[in-house]
């Protein structure tokens, strides 16, 4: 088999091997639309690809998905050449999404993490610092849930997605934020 056929054939064996998180992105979804309604704000960081996607997110958020719906409140961490690096300079690389959150974050507010590891530092350090402002955690997660998923309390949703392959993951996570946007859209219009 070539190398992309491969490609296509483990993805798609991937993200259906996937469909048990159904329920839980519901319930995400839902989550952070109830947010939205009581005037917070969703808060997104991931490191590489995962910051990609939490970039890719906020742009469907603030401008839109498919369909015309009022814009939304949804920020990504991961954009601000001059912040991630003054705290990676003074501080530490592990602290530049947390001492955002630090920030920004409000009660009530969600905070998104991306990880396909579970196991990133700033991830982790952003959220405990999400736990102590009260700020609820959705975890786009894989590889079992690593040391992440121990962190995470009753009133967050960790989404771990099944399978060991980090682009694999990715692509599920890809998938789940696009189920969210549409689902947010549902609930705002429909
Ligand atoms: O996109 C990819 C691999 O497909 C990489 O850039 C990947 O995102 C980076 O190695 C990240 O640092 C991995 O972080 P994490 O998913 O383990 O939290
Ligand atoms: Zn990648």
């Amino acid at each position: 088999m070539s190398i992309i056929s491969q490609h296509f054939q483990e993805s798609a064996a991937s993200i259906l091997n996937n469909i048990h998180l159904e329920s839980q992105i519901e319930a995400a979804a839902k989550a952070i639309y109830a947010s939205f309604e009581t005037g917070n704000k969703l808060l997104i960081c991931g490191n590489g690809g995962s910051a990609a996607d939490a970039q890719h997110l906020s742009s469907e958020l603030l401008n839109r998905y498919k369909r015309e719906r009022r814009e939304l409140p949804g920020i990504a961490l991961t954009t601000d050449g001059s912040t991630l690096t003054s705290i990676g300079n003074d501080y530490d690389y592990s602290e530049v999404f947390s001492k955002q959150v630090s920030a920004l974050g409000n009660a009530g507010d969600v905070l998104m993490v991306i990880t396909t590891s579970g196991n990133s530092a700033n991830i982790m350090k952003a959220v405990e610092i999400a736990h102590e402002k009260s700020v609820t955690v959705v975890a786009l997660n894989g590889k079992g849930g690593g040391k992440l998923s121990p962190l995470l309390t009753d009133s967050d949703f960790d989404l771990v997605v099944a399978g060991d392959v980090t682009a694999r993951i990715q692509e599920v996570h890809g998938l789940i934020i696009h189920c969210l946007c549409e689902l947010i859209d549902s609930y705002i219009l429909d």
